[in-house]
């Protein structure tokens, strides 16, 4: 790091409208899936950082060079970056606040315990920590994904907080990366939101994300309600894609039609778009389940009854994939599956992270185990993940030791190693090759093929 003394009276000003003067220095709150790739990614663009988590462990593993999580790429970034001196972690927020001219907010905001809205304790304390520790004019930038109003409201602390004398701006800035290409999507964004944004803060923000800037990415300026919206808009309109195929799979499975082929067929329609077509045991995850909630309940608050509604039924469908699941598996046990032994592949909300937050198939495999079922998942990296949020169901080091004697197996996450299995070898292994495709993406004809006998979302069983 160099030793850069702060200029307490003109810092703010001097990072924004002088191009060939030193880049503002990065402060990120909060340290998980969101904070650690922001930061990692900021030095990647130039910028010194600090990570800062209340979490002793994370700041000590980061410091360490490790990650805390599975993210493709992000272990090597960090290491690379590390060694350049310009990226740092602490749990001294003091310290870090003090130092910083930009502060992101990247603390979680979880589904509160008691209702569908969000839980905002983090993001106020983050803001509040920040506010609290301001020794010179300083940017304070949202990304966590908040409810609409929250921005306007995190200001009016801001301004009961920061000492005076010191400008503290709030802007929002939402994010938009996915899980399993958070690194790529982070330094090449598909657009940069900047909310409630004045001359000064749109002209600092734009100067911390000239490289992105540079190669293209759109920036889209507008007040705080819009950007926040933006963010929570977006992935409700990816649930509802969703959501979509998962009801007219409903329909195809009931006429005897395929979904896979009807998605192929609907998203080469430029206006409608393949991806997020994908048919089966639905969205989970940190974020869409918990946004799409957190946006009914406030839809609710502000009387946009159209917005609950659409987005309640979105929940339903959702959440009724899992229902489907858990039927076929009864069924394909003749009913019950007491004693029975499961074969899980998968418990990762999706393929390429070790995230098990509100994840469809470790809530498959918990409902079979709660009905008797002896189920053993496995899951290429969310093996440790899912053991400490579900210790009681059985776990597997490899497909063979999940799928040994197993009377069903069901493959809930799509990883390629479950795609590119061995039918016929694996069908020796169980006590009857019996099969559920919960993700649609296994090629039925070479498992039946194989003499197992194979059932599938969304399409006509043979
Ligand atoms: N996970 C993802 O892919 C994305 C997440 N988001 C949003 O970003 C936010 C964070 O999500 P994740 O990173 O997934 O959550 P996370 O739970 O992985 O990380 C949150 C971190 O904040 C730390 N923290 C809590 N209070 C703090 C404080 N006062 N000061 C410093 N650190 C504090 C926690 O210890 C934790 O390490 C959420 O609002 C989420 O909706 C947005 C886009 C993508
Ligand atoms: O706000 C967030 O945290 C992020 O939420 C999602 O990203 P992520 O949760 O990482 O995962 P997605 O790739 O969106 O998948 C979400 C879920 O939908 C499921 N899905 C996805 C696509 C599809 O066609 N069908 C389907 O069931 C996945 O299996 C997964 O469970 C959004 O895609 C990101 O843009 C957003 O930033």
């Amino acid at each position: 790091m160099t030793d850069r003394k702060n200029d307490l009276t003109d810092l703010f000003p001097r990072a924004t409208f002088d191009p060939d003067g030193p880049a503002p220095r990065i402060a990120v709150l909060g340290t998980g899936y969101l904070g650690a790739t922001h930061a990692v990614a900021m030095a990647q663009l130039g910028m010194e950082v600090v990570g800062v988590d209340t979490d002793p462990h994370k700041v000590e593993m980061l410091t360490a060079g490790k990650v805390p999580f599975y993210e493709p790429g992000l272990p090597e970034l960090l290491t690379e970056q590390l060694a350049t001196g310009r990226l740092r972690f602490t749990t001294d927020v003091a310290e870090a606040v003090g130092w910083a001219d930009v502060h992101f907010v990247c603390v979680g905001t979880p589904q509160s315990k008691t209702s569908h809205a969000a839980d905002l304790r983090f993001v106020e304390a983050a803001t509040e920590s920040i506010a609290r520790n301001l020794t010179h004019d300083a940017l304070i930038v949202g990304k966590s994904t908040v409810p609409v109003g929250t921005g306007a409201r995190l200001r009016e602390l801001v301004a009961a907080t920061a000492p005076a004398g010191v400008r503290a701006e709030l802007v929002w800035n939402p994010e938009f990366l996915r899980e399993g290409k958070a690194v790529q999507d982070t330094l090449h964004p598909d657009r940069i939101v900047l909310g409630g944004t004045t001359a000064d803060s749109e002209a600092l923000l734009r100067r911390v994300y000239a490289g992105p800037i540079a190669e293209g990415s759109p920036v889209v300026v507008c007040d705080l309600p819009t950007a926040e919206l933006v963010k929570v808009s977006a992935n409700a309109f990816l649930a509802t894609k969703i959501s979509f195929i998962n009801a007219i799979s409903g329909v195809c499975e009931a006429a005897g039609a395929d979904v896979t082929v009807l998605a192929d067929a609907l998203g080469h329609d430029v206006r409608i778009g393949r991806q997020f077509l994908d048919a089966g045991l639905g969205f989970g995850g940190g974020c869409l389940p918990k946004d799409i909630r957190a946006l009914m309940h406030r839809s609710n608050e502000l009387g946009a009854y159209p917005a609950s509604a659409l987005l309640q039924q979105v929940d339903e469908i959702n959440m009724g994939q899992r229902s489907r699941v858990i039927d076929l598996a009864l069924e394909a046990c003749g009913g019950s599956v007491l004693n029975r032994r499961v074969g899980v592949l998968g418990a990762a909300f999706k393929p390429h992270t070790d995230d098990v937050r509100d994840s469809p198939a470790l809530n498959v495999a918990a409902a079979l185990h709660l009905r008797g079922a002896q189920v053993t998942v496995y899951d290429p990296q969310a093996g440790d993940t899912a053991r400490s949020s579900f210790p009681t169901l059985g776990y597997a080091t490899s497909v063979d030791e999940a799928v040994e004697g197993a009377d069903v197996v069901l493959v809930l996450t799509e990883w390629d190693e479950f795609v590119d299995a061995e039918p016929a070898r694996l069908a020796q292994l169980t006590q009857q090759p019996s099969l559920i495709d919960a993700r649609g993406k296994l090629d039925a004809a070479r498992w039946r093929e194989a003499g197992w006998t194979f059932r599938g979302l969304g399409r006509a069983a043979a």
